[in-house]
């Protein structure tokens, strides 16, 4: 099971990183499985099991990202384009590969929950859910992007324009108006 947490609410009012394990505040699969939220796991270099779930789930491999500072071109603003609260006409389906990096996705309480991706995650946002993600103390994560069908990839950042779109409209009926 990927590791999830709730953050609190004066979160990023204190360091970030220097939590205390005992204080987390576990979310549960089905707390991420009620935001439309897809989770799987398979073993780095197990290729069979990873071509038969994309081959399933109709999902293709569009490339390979490292994010770290040596490595990553434009890394200042490419991390904070990441960090800053957006959301996607469509799902952002994401497998790692090496090192690590928070996911964090809003709850229908406006709540973030900070997932913490590791290697053999795949991780599936839908299309609409806001969310950001940022590397860890580490700066090192390696990651496959993943795509389904002929998407044109487009990130819009949070405003009053975002609430309108179509895609976050479907997903607030979907997942928040109906829970
Ligand atoms: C590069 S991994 C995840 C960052 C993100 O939210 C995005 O690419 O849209
Ligand atoms: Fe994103």
């Amino acid at each position: 099971m990927v590791k999830a947490w709730f953050l609190s609410k004066d979160f990023g009012k204190k360091d970030e990183v220097n939590f205390c394990e005992e204080e987390l505040e576990i979310a549960s699969l089905d707390d991420l499985t009620k935001l439309g939220i897809h989770y799987y796991q398979v073993p780095v270099g197990d290729r069979k099991s990873l071509q038969k779930l994309l081959n399933t789930n109709g999902y293709e491999i569009r490339d390979v990202v490292t994010i770290s500072r040596d490595k990553l071109p434009n890394y200042d603003e490419m991390t904070q384009r990441y960090y800053s609260e957006h959301l996607h006409p469509n799902e952002e389906i994401r497998y790692i590969i090496d090192g690590c990096g928070y996911f964090d996705v809003r709850n229908k309480d406006e709540r973030w929950i900070r997932m913490l991706g590791e290697p053999g995650d795949l991780l599936v946002l839908p299309a609409g859910i806001y969310h950001r993600f940022r590397v860890t103390v580490d700066d090192w994560i390696q990651l496959m992007r993943l795509f389904r069908g002929g998407t044109v990839w487009s990130a819009h950042d949070r405003n009053e324009a975002t609430e309108q779109m179509e895609p976050r409209r479907e997903y607030v009926q979907k997942y928040i108006a109906a829970h």
